[in-house]
């Protein structure tokens, strides 16, 4: 469905347009194609829907899985999740998930499935993921379908349910940005070596507000697995998104996948015509353009605690002296102590204790064999107390297995897993205990992420696979035996055009179906007042209260709650879990740390929060960082510039961020805060007031947001009321892209195209899933 707008678009423009359900110019309401559904952020979605006697709209675009909690322990005597996962909480989760695939119905894969796996390989693997669709979960790697150009972004909590309950969500276009990295990559340097160079350039928040577009030969010249490891950590470079135009290798994945159009059917022919017309047009305007040269890209490591916190192997541990900028000379600091490393420490000098080759970054069969092809003939060096490859799903594990590459593995002394997320987030019983060094494939190394006090180095599978040789970080380009003209990844057989390349064709052949979207009208401003099922929060309209300070940047969601507290299948209670790691002294049961701001009086009693530094709730989409802030009194955020997700995920907990980029106002209000002085935020004039009236500072809200906060609405019920905008999208998209429809498994149990009225009721017995 290409757009109603002729200027030059970007690959995110287009597929952006192709989802409009309806806009008012500003808040735009864009239909999901595709819903991964995980234990972790679905069990309030599930209870919500089940509080306001709501239905999943789509069960037949949505694909559930277990990840993140379950061990990866043999499941060889598997008989079920509650025998099987021993952890109270975990267990809870996963049992949830179970009880409401089965009351509403949905595709799951459990388990005893060879298609379980971290939701992020399996939506590809099955080819759920497909090019053009907007794909979401509860979950910031969702990022990673990006590879397909698909515009595919984490959501939190409360957008699932929106999803479930109405398949749209409502959204605020995002800027464009492009990297684009030419040249071939030297022997030994990886995907994952460019992505995180690139975030080291960038900066966490450098992607804040935007979908980045990968482009450029060196981008074009990968696998989709390398080109999924690179989208995956969009996020951490701020990106809402990652997205790389689809092309013949893109198609050359998808064919024969189970849940992808049946290749050589007509379907087939049509999808791959529209997916060859999602290319940056030729003059399509970018926001931000970042340009790389291969050559600049190295083996890389990380040796903070954050993904921006990277070096080239070959370097050392950067020096807190060197940098004029307090603040930034601070959190070099802060990062080297956690760390436990000394200023100017060659990276090749630091010595590790665990070695995981897993996550949704790097658990692909691609990675395996590259990995395995390091270590093959070697063993694990003598100081390593663990090394652990987890693949990324079921299905891989087996191919892997087919191949030979675990008997490698094995017999390196390696141990060899069943498919989760493992130590990527200890969320399982895979964790490092505290001070333990873990080179690891993962992609975030925040504060605590594998496990309380324990120290992530972020790096490529084949360099994780040289520490694991080793004993130390290397430089797999020096170990004995590295031939130069060593490859990591088999290169793709097929020819691959540019990427801005236009088919002229393609866009006309869709022109007679377009969309009529109604653009410019104000849709979502037109309900005055709750309805019935539209009334959500107490409305906030002024707020008046001391202000918390908090002097740090880049302050992650697992910062703000840690992931042991994810485990909860309820909103509420979460205040006590706030700022875990800092409000509390180390291993103690909740002793307080006098010396961390939320412990001392007034600010025990805060209602706001004042942080001077940049991109506050970055990483994880967990919604349960605006329940822990708002659950101990926190209602509003004040902020030089939030993470995306986390902005979201505030307001619709009747929560206000308030992104303000001018520092003096920042700075004066922290000082407000020190000085002990309430504050009162004005949400109805846009004004921040001294406790005297005084107005320190306006600022800016988007109108749909605010009047879903002065009114206290809940936006489910006011998308609902918009059904039928949605079932005409709905009519016109099963009519242009039908192979979007009732995918693969639920197609063989349903007979003609699938009726959205019945997709939508589910009852009990109605079709019997397959995969029960
Ligand atoms: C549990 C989930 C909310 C979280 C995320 O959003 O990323 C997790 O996958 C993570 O990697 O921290
Ligand atoms: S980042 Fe880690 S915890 Fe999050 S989905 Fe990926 S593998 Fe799972």
């Amino acid at each position: 469905m290409p757009s109603v707008e002729n200027s030059p678009r970007t690959l995110y423009d287009k597929v952006f347009d192709d989802h409009v359900v309806f806009t008012d110019g500003k808040s735009t309401t864009l239909y999901i194609d595709r819903h991964l559904v995980h234990e972790v952020t679905s069990p309030q979605a599930f209870e919500g829907l089940r509080n306001a006697s709501r239905t999943v709209r789509r069960p037949d675009c949505t694909l559930a899985t277990v990840d993140h909690n379950v061990p990866t322990s043999s499941r060889k005597t598997y008989k079920n999740v509650s025998s099987f996962v021993e952890e109270e909480d975990s267990r809870l989760q996963c049992m949830t998930l179970e009880d409401n695939i089965k009351a509403f119905n949905l595709t799951y894969f459990g388990l005893s499935d060879d298609r379980q796996g971290i939701v992020h390989v399996i939506g590809p693997e099955q080819g759920f993921t497909l090019p053009g669709t907007t794909v979401v979960c509860g979950d910031s790697h969702t990022s990673t379908h990006g590879a397909f150009g698909a515009l595919a972004f984490g959501i939190g909590t409360s957008e699932v349910e929106h999803v479930l309950a109405t398949q749209t969500i409502i959204t605020k276009k995002s800027k464009n940005m492009k990297i684009q990295i030419d040249g071939p990559l030297g022997p030994g340097v990886t995907s994952k070596d460019a992505v995180l160079h690139a975030i080291g350039k960038i900066g966490t928040a450098g992607g804040t507000g935007c979908v980045i577009e990968f482009c450029g030969s060196t981008v074009r010249s990968w696998s989709m697995e390398a080109r999924m490891s690179v989208c995956n950590m969009s996020i951490e470079g701020g990106a809402r998104a990652g997205m790389i135009a689809p092309d013949e290798i893109t198609f050359e994945y998808l064919k024969n996948r189970p849940l992808a159009p049946s290749y050589g059917s007509a379907e087939w022919d049509a999808a791959v015509k529209y997916w060859k017309s999602l290319k940056t047009d030729a003059d399509a305007h970018f926001d931000i353009e970042v340009y790389i040269d291969s050559r600049d890209i190295a083996p890389t490591v990380s040796w903070g605690t954050s993904p921006q916190d990277v070096v080239a192997i070959t370097g050392k541990v950067p020096d807190p002296k060197d940098y004029e900028d307090a603040t930034k000379r601070a959190g070099i600091e802060r990062a080297l102590e956690y760390m436990g490393l000394e200023p100017n420490t060659p990276m090749e000098e630091i010595m590790v204790d665990k070695v995981f080759i897993g996550s949704c970054t790097n658990s692909r069969i691609e990675d395996l064999r590259a990995a395995a092809r390091i270590v093959k003939g070697k063993k694990i060096a003598s100081n390593i107390m663990r090394a652990m490859v987890v693949p990324g799903s079921g299905l891989i594990k087996k191919k892997a297995e087919a191949e030979g590459l675990n008997q490698i593995f094995v017999d390196a002394g390696f141990e060899w897993r069943e498919a989760g997320c493992s130590m990527c987030l200890g969320m399982n019983p895979d964790i490092l205990s505290p001070k333990e060094r873990c080179a690891s494939t993962s992609n975030r190394n925040f504060e605590g992420r594998q496990g309380a006090g324990g120290r992530t180095h972020l790096m490529s599978p084949v360099m994780a696979a040289a520490a694991a040789v080793t004993g130390h970080l290397a430089d797999v380009r020096k170990l004995e035996g590295f031939d130069e003209g060593f490859s990591i990844v088999d290169m793709p057989k097929v020819s691959v055009g540019s990427d801005h390349e236009q088919d002229e064709s393609t866009d006309e052949a869709y022109d007679d179906k377009t969309l009529d979207m109604p653009v410019g009208e104000n849709l979502h401003a037109e309900e005055g007042s709750a309805s019935g099922s539209a009334a959500g929060f107490p409305p906030f309209t002024t707020l008046k209260g001391f202000v918390a300070p908090l002097d740090r940047a880049n302050v992650d969601t697992d910062a703000i709650i840690p992931k042991q507290y994810l485990k909860t299948i309820k909103r509420t209670g979460l205040g006590v879990a706030l700022f875990d790691q800092w409000r509390y002294l180390p291993n103690t049961k909740h002793q307080e740390n006098s010396d961390f701001v939320l412990n001392q009086e007034p600010y025990r009693g805060a209602k706001i929060m004042v942080v001077t530094g940049p991109n506050f709730g970055c990483g994880s989409s967990r919604e349960h960082a605006p329940w822990a802030l708002l659950d101990f009194g926190i209602k509003c955020i004040i902020a030089p510039s939030f993470a995306d997700i986390f902005f979201n995920n505030t307001f619709k907990n009747g929560m206000l961020p308030i992104p303000i980029a001018d520092q003096s106002v920042i700075d004066k209000i922290a000082q407000l805060a020190v000085d002990k002085k309430e504050i009162e935020v004005d949400l109805v004039n846009q004004e921040i007031k001294t406790e005297d009236g005084e107005v320190i500072s306006t600022f800016e809200v988007e109108d749909f947001r605010k009047h879903c906060l002065v009114n206290g609405l809940d936006d489910i019920g006011l998308t609902m009321q918009h059904e039928e905008k949605i079932v005409k999208y709905e009519t016109k998209r099963s009519d242009i892209y039908p192979w979007l429809e009732g995918t693969g498994y639920m197609a063989k149990y349903r007979k003609g195209p699938v009726k959205v009225e019945a997709a939508r009721v589910p009852r009990a017995g109605r079709s019997k899933n397959p995969d029960w």
